[in-house]
């Protein structure tokens, strides 16, 4: 990717196509090799930011004896925000029961925590027969809970993050790369 292609809003590259698609390749395998055992898995997509991210990572795992299902929610509380509203709303609940089942949580990304937290209470209620999460990034430093993610790409630090499916007030999903948001776009 030549640097003429870089979005004008973004201050840096944080991390490029290849790097990603290596982690992500990463992740797939030790999913694939953790859940060979497994007779029911359902990946569950937390739209919208994890499309992208859930998209590439499905494709690199390889699970022939188990039924691998895909399914998502919808959960907002960023808005046009940098900082969570901390009012975790369900815009789209799941279309079948995950009772008995092995459940992988996708996620892009776990900044404060408080979405992933409030996610977890509420699958565990539906009694999954394992709950477990894979994020790419995750903001240390901006943790306001305990939250158990057992797969992690990146630790990344407290900038403002965009591409790769992760959006600032709904723009830059589609930028291939995952990039820093200049602080002039969102400082008044
Ligand atoms: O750890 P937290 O502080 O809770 O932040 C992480 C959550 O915030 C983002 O969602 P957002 O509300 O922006 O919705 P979106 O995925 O539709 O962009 C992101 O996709 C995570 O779901
Ligand atoms: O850094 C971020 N970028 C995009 N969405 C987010 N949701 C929580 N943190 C972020
Ligand atoms: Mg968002």
């Amino acid at each position: 990717m030549s640097t003429t292609e870089i979005h004008p809003n973004v201050n840096r590259v944080i991390f490029t196509e290849t790097q990603i698609k290596e982690k992500v390749a990463e992740l797939a395998q030790q999913i694939t090799r953790d859940y060979k055992d497994s007779k029911n898995l359902v990946l569950i997509g937390i739209l919208k930011g994890s499309f992208v991210f859930m998209s590439d990572l499905v494709r690199g795992i390889h699970l022939p004896n188990t039924n691998v299902s895909l399914e998502f929610m919808s959960i907002s509380s960023y808005g046009a925000e940098t900082s969570s509203s901390g009012i975790i709303r369900i815009i789209m609940d799941l279309r079948t029961s995950i009772e008995g089942k092995d459940v992988l949580i996708i996620e892009d990304i776990i900044d404060s925590g408080l979405t992933l937290k409030h996610l977890i209470e509420l699958l565990q209620s539906r009694k999954p027969k394992s709950l477990e999460s894979a994020i790419l990034l995750r903001k240390k430093e901006g943790l306001k809970t305990e939250v158990p993610v057992k797969y992690i790409g990146f630790d990344i630090p407290m900038v403002f993050i965009i591409g790769y499916g992760l959006d600032f007030a709904e723009n830059y999903r589609e930028l291939p790369y995952l990039g820093e948001l200049k602080e002039e776009c969102y400082k008044k």
